[in-house]
């Protein structure tokens, strides 16, 4: 394929060159959940890509991208292929990482510092700058925590480990196993992981450098350094005053890699991968399915009394939404924040896996309502907005959102109104 790109290139250019620069906008699908936030960071292009980038941020339309491929048309010249995807936020390949840390992950800091469970997640196709970015962003959560700014007196404790499969090991002992147990309260312990206690930035930094010396990591056709596993690293922030405690949690997930990458690498690779991408999928579940949930939480007391069970979050099906239980249980009362950085290369060499990133960050987008007023920002008592939907507004979502058409005034109102 990418034969066939390298000899069309000045096709492609020129293809690209007479598109419409404004092309139709994309429908507002209304408001971000301000606790759950989709992002999308482009990398820069390195210096040795052969091939021109495929992927355009659109000037005309705040978070929204294009990406244009070439199709190998059969009877006939190539022509042009185009998407568009939409996500809550944008960050091209001039963005910094300091840039996305003030914008997007800034935030998740004093929110677990008062108690709250935010997490970052870092997805894309192996080589597209997930741990790029948040190991620059765990240095800058640690000069935040550790500059004294942040009201009140906090111990705070690391711990860092590394996801294989069901394998867990901990990347601040050797990288010694860990047992991913259940207690009696069905909450997943990390039996054997040490917590470290952190005085100060000199100690963050140094359990920070220790961890990615012994991440895991094999070669594969993108990536010669690339992570084959799931880094997650948590940061407890206990308050001395009360004995209460917030949780960071900075992940770098396993890169998402095609079968085409894999395949030549062999059966344990394709084993790995395929291990991979079923956890990624999980985790795909859980998040959305949290978004869902906490989109509808309004409508709770009224479900709950006719009789209606919580949404079903499929946490246990994997060993790192298990470890993750507290933010995907939907009977979990912890307020949370959820940030997600899609990683991608713009190259038009990588512009099949680029859209499954893009894809995947789109199913992950579970859209509020257009004047829906936005909480606190950095207080975990901040209670959502009730989201108050009318019979119509919700008939137009359905309509939007799912592929049958809603039936009865009758069964969304006594359902949700
Ligand atoms: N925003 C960026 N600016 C400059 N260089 C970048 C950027 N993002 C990634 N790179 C470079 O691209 C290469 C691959 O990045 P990185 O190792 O972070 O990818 P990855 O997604 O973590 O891959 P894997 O899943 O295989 O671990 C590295 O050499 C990195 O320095």
């Amino acid at each position: 394929m990418e034969h066939f790109y390298l000899e069309n290139i000045s096709k492609y250019q020129s293809l690209v060159d007479a598109l419409d620069p404004c092309p139709k906008p994309r429908i507002s699908q209304g408001m971000p959940d301000p606790n759950m936030v989709v992002s999308v960071r482009i990398r820069p292009r390195s210096e040795d890509e052969p091939l021109p980038s495929a992927t355009f941020p659109r000037s005309s339309q705040e978070n929204v991208v294009d990406i244009h491929d070439l199709y190998n048309h059969p009877r006939g010249t190539p022509i042009l292929r185009s998407n568009d995807y939409q996500v809550d936020r944008l960050f091209n390949s001039n963005s910094t990482t300091e840039e996305i840390y003030e914008n997007l992950v800034g935030d998740l800091v004093p929110f677990a510092w008062n108690g709250g469970i935010g997490t970052l997640f870092a997805y894309g196709q192996t080589g597209s700058g997930k741990t790029f970015t948040v190991s620059r962003l765990e240095e800058l959560v640690a000069e935040t925590l550790m500059k004294g700014n942040l009201k009140g007196e906090r111990d705070i404790y690391m711990t860092i480990i590394d996801l294989a499969g069901n394998a867990a090991f901990d990347l601040l002992s050797n990288r010694g196993p860990i047992s991913l147990l259940d207690d009696s309260e069905g909450i997943t312990q990390m039996v054997g992981a040490v917590e470290h206690p952190v005085l100060d930035m000199e100690d963050m930094r140094a359990l920070i450098e220790q961890a990615t010396s012994f991440r895991r990591t094999a070669p594969t056709l993108k990536n010669p350094a690339s992570s084959r596993s799931h880094a997650i690293c948590r940061i407890r922030i206990r308050n001395r005053a009360d004995g209460s405690d917030g949780l960071l949690y900075l992940i770098d997930l396993a890169g998402s890699e095609g079968a085409r990458d894999v395949a030549a690498h062999g059966a344990d690779r394709m084993r790995e991968a395929r291990q991979i991408n079923i956890s990624l999928s999980v985790l795909k579940d859980c998040i959305r399915g949290k978004a869902q949930a906490q989109a509808d939480s309004a409508t709770w007391p009224k479900r709950e009394k006719l009789g209606q069970k919580l949404p079903h979050i499929p946490f246990r099906q994997s060993a790192l939404t298990r470890v993750l239980k507290h933010v995907f249980d939907p009977a979990g009362a912890r307020a949370c924040k959820t940030v997600v950085i899609a990683c991608v290369n713009p190259s038009l060499a990588d512009v099949g896996p680029t859209k499954n990133t893009l894809r995947f960050a789109e199913m992950l987008r579970v859209p509020g309502r257009e004047s829906a007023t936005t909480t606190n920002e950095t207080s975990p008592d901040a209670k959502s907005a009730a989201i108050q939907w009318t019979n119509t507004e919700l008939k137009e979502w359905i309509r939007a959102n799912v592929s049958f058409e809603p039936h009865s005034d009758a069964h969304y109102i006594t359902i949700l109104n």
